[in-house]
């Protein structure tokens, strides 16, 4: 995948679909917060040294061997991306809204297949993150921790031997570390269950964030668990909590979706199919709209209830639907309301390439 392909192509690893519980995990994410020793953390950066930090990093990924360690990396300043490029890393999730929108020398550097990205100057000198398919939280793990070692391999990381890593928010230091699962929960809200299990994760050290994390909607059935404690605890004790909390939440909507098959078939299959009728033959759709009927087609496909379209239909579309892809794509800016019949254009056209036709 080339430098262009990152804004043309909806395609990222995540998006594959494949793996452990891939009807109910969307995607892992692992994300390691470092600094470089006896530099200011970024909030008091001045320009300048901000650009030091993106030439350093540059220089990293450009070096024959990590390449051959870790794989082939695009090199990305902020300040070299249209508004609409930039949102479009944020849709295809390889960095935050808050650094989309920052000012001065950030960047971020991709890997070829998109599993991992790594913000430079973001809230921390270095965020690197893996994002991975299905449940892979212990996969994403691993391949953090070896291109963190790669890094530190060149860099001297800010570490404390009683605190661990030292990060620029309090909430990070120690591990530095944030594991999360994005899960599509459609059967614990239509059963409305969904909010008293997440009203209980913040007693258990987690928190629950939307789509496009801190801050951000729950779309279309879309939650993301992570860690909020980073501190005290292992980098593999994080993972093993989140990985079995997460499992039980699986458990809990596995249960909920067979109670609205034994309980209410039939509005559930009318729901399904509604959808399924609306998204092949709306000519208007908002991102909203679309993101609700969408994931209640991926239910139906789930569910068996319909057989012909393959679930990773959902999360190209999750993708090629919101508004930044879409005006990329078309290389125009569009106003609203044309978004909208494009967007319904485009999803019209997915969904008939499986059944032959609108
Ligand atoms: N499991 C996941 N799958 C896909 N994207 C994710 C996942 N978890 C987080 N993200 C994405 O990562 C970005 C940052 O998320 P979020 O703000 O929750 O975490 P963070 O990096 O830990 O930031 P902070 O330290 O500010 O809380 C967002 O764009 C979000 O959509």
């Amino acid at each position: 995948m080339d430098r262009a392909d990152i804004f043309s192509h909806p395609d990222s690893k995540w998006t594959e679909g494949l793996g452990p519980n891939a009807d109910i995990v969307i995607s892992s994410r692992v994300r390691l917060a470092r600094n470089i020793q006896n530099i200011p953390f970024p909030y008091l950066l001045g320009d300048d040294k901000e650009g030091e930090i993106l030439n350093l990093i540059k220089n990293i990924i450009q070096d024959p061997d990590f390449k051959e360690k870790v794989g082939i990396f695009h090199y990305l300043p902020l300040s070299e991306l249209t508004p609409m490029e930039r949102w479009v890393l944020v849709e295809k999730h390889l960095i935050s809204p808050q650094h989309a929108q920052s000012h001065g020398h950030k960047g971020v550097v991709i890997r070829e297949d998109e599993a991992v990205s790594v913000m430079i100057n973001e809230e921390d000198h270095l965020r690197i993150q893996c994002l991975l398919p299905a449940m892979q939280l212990n996969e994403a793990w691993h391949l953090a921790d070896e291109i963190d070692d790669r890094f530190e391999q060149a860099l001297d990381f800010a570490f404390d031997k009683d605190k661990g890593y030292l990060t620029s928010c309090p909430t990070n230091v120690g591990t530095g570390m944030r594991a999360s699962v994005m899960l599509h929960l459609p059967g614990l809200v239509l059963t409305r269950q969904g909010y008293q299990i997440f009203a209980t994760m913040s007693q258990i050290g987690l928190t629950v964030r939307g789509m496009y994390g801190e801050g951000t909607e729950a779309l279309g059935n879309l939650f993301q668990i992570s860690n909020q404690v980073t501190l005290g605890l292992s980098e593999d004790d994080i993972i093993n909590h989140l990985t079995s909390v997460t499992l039980q939440v699986i458990e809990q909507e596995r249960h909920a979706r067979g109670i609205l098959l034994q309980e209410a078939k039939e509005q559930l299959e009318d729901r399904v199919w509604r959808a399924y009728g609306i998204l092949s033959h709306a000519r208007i759709l908002s991102s909203q709209e679309a993101m609700t009927l969408l994931s209640e087609l991926r239910l139906g496909i789930d569910m068996k209830i319909i057989k012909e379209i393959d679930p990773k239909v959902f999360n190209v579309l999750m993708v090629t639907t919101q508004p930044a892809f879409l005006q990329q794509k078309s290389e125009l800016e569009l106003q609203p309301q044309v978004r909208d019949i494009k967007r319904a254009e485009i999803v019209r056209e997915k969904i008939s390439s499986y059944s032959g036709g609108d």
